[in-house]
């Protein structure tokens, strides 16, 4: 169930230094220097890439790295993105027949390593030879192969001991993995391309296979990059070889990205830029709060994600001390949407019109609950969902409408509260949400535990143990806070 590398180490601290024989770290750099044309002395590249426990691979510094100095600069040509791709498949770049995710996770496809794991891709093989060769450890690759009835007993059972919200969420990302799938089908069908999906020489679940593993390289790898001048453009992502052996951390970056439009137009080391300094050369610099010493990680903020969006679309948790998120050391967060979707839905007629008023004022969902900064809090959101669910009715006449209205003066200002009665009411409820997530919580965690009474347990298990001690430190936390009367 590991992925290449998440196995225990042999070393101080959990790190490998580099082997000298690391011979696909030595292609890949030998690639940049000789068909890019990358400064990969000591003077263009201060980072190497090191086996760490329980996280594959990561990026180590080769000297103490200066404030704002420069960490290494990857060519246009060494990137895999919707134009490097372009040009070898002869696609239109403005009007593209597939994003930039379907795109890129085809050519990964077309190019998967071996089984001795080299990639025979004539164009990017070197870079691609140094990417995982599976994700038998991403939730993803377990919910995918469930759909297709290929799940083993452990990916069932891991399936079925998820937190409710990332079940859901986890299925969010099938149905974006099937609309990608099918584009690419559809787009190889029906592109006149030499390519047909006969040439696979594969039975087509397998073949669904190696496109999850595609796909998810795109998914945990990519990092924004901007090819289109509009900054949310969807084709604005692109692989970038060094730098995407970056592991993330909650609360400090290493590695700053300059991306190639801002050093337009004179700036040293872009030398290829694209039009109007889009499409160049990819900068990084080292922070300039947080210095890094020899033979230190560095890491890449990823993005303030809570740990269950980390776990879907990147396979692994950020991992903190028992009572963290209690002190408010710790950034918990726990989303009860299943839970008030069942508390509205128990109101029967009424709490369809619940529903409507809330989707129409634009407060449907994201009901979140928040460990830091302490006191632990509910979200503006769900308070205000909350406030809704115990000023209306049981029924749908006039008295339904005006609670409403009192509820819409409180969100446009106009009122601070409902009355002190919802007040009452509405923190009541609170607690009892709490009540309900800290008790299946610690069902959960009993059974995790009941499961492996040889700890530790696996790094799989220990991540959805996290998962479900996340949901229920901070629900207990947010209970000690309503308790305490804080005024949220
Ligand atoms: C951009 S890659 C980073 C390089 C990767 N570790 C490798 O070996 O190729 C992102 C993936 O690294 C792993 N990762 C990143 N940060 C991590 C962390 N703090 N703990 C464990 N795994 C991490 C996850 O598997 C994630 O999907």
């Amino acid at each position: 169930m590991r992925s290449e590398g998440r196995g225990p180490l042999p070393s101080v601290a959990g790190v490998v230094p580099a082997p000298d024989n690391d011979e696909k770290w030595i292609r890949l750099l030998k690639w940049l220097q000789h068909e890019h044309g990358m400064d990969v002395g000591p003077s263009g590249l201060s980072v190497e890439r090191r086996k760490v426990e329980g996280a594959g691979y990561g990026l180590f510094a080769l000297e103490p790295c200066s404030p704002s100095s420069t960490l290494f600069t990857i060519p246009s040509t060494a990137m895999i993105n919707s134009k490097t791709l372009s040009t070898i498949y002869g696609l239109s770049t403005t009007n593209p027949p597939l994003t930039a995710t379907q795109i890129i996770s085809l050519h990964l496809l077309l190019h998967r390593p071996t089984e001795e794991g080299t990639s025979r891709d004539p164009t990017f093989g070197p870079y691609i030879s140094t990417m995982p060769h599976e994700f038998d450890t991403h939730p993803v690759t377990w919910a995918v192969r469930n759909h297709l009835h290929r799940a083993n007993t452990a990916e069932m059972t891991l399936l079925s001991s998820l937190p409710p919200i990332v079940s859901s969420a986890l299925e969010k990302q099938v149905r974006t993995f099937k609309t990608d799938w099918k584009a690419v089908v559809e787009y190889i069908k029906s592109s006149g391309h030499t390519l047909t999906l006969n040439d696979f020489r594969t039975d087509h679940v397998t073949l669904i296979e190696d496109f999850l593993w595609a796909w998810l390289i795109v998914n945990t790898r990519c990092i924004y990059y901007q090819l289109n001048p509009t900054a949310s453009a969807p084709e604005n992502l692109t692989l970038c070889p060094v730098l995407d052996f970056a592991n993330h951390v909650p609360d400090v970056t290493h590695i700053i990205p300059v991306l190639p439009s801002t050093l337009f137009p004179s700036a040293p080391g872009s030398s290829k830029r694209g039009n109007n300094g889009f499409a160049g050369d990819y900068m990084f610099i080292a922070s300039s709060a947080t210095p890094v010493c020899k033979d230190e990680e560095l890491y890449l903020r990823y993005g303030g994600h809570a740990n269950r969006t980390l776990f879907v679309e990147y396979g692994f948790v950020s991992s903190w001390n028992e009572g963290a998120c209690h002190e408010g050391k710790s950034n918990g967060e726990v989303d009860v949407q299943d839970i008030m979707e069942d508390l509205i839905a128990s109101r029967g007629v009424a709490g369809q019109m619940l529903k409507d008023v809330l989707e129409e004022e634009g407060y449907w969902g994201d009901w979140t609950m928040h460990s830091r900064p302490p006191p632990a809090y509910p979200s503006y959101r769900l308070m205000s969902a909350l406030r809704l669910l115990h000023a209306v009715p049981g029924n749908t006449g006039r008295e339904f409408e005006e609670a409403c209205e009192s509820w819409r003066l409180v969100l446009v200002g106009q009122a601070e509260i409902v009355s002190a009665e919802n007040e009452k009411a509405w923190r009541n409820g609170l607690l009892q949400i709490c009540d309900k997530v800290s008790t299946r919580a610690t069902a959960a965690i009993v059974s995790c535990r009941s499961k492996h009474p040889e700890r530790p347990s696996n790094w799989v298990e220990e991540n959805v143990e996290m998962l479900w001690r996340e949901e229920l430190e901070v629900a207990e936390a947010v209970a000690v806070s309503v308790r305490a009367g804080v005024d949220f």
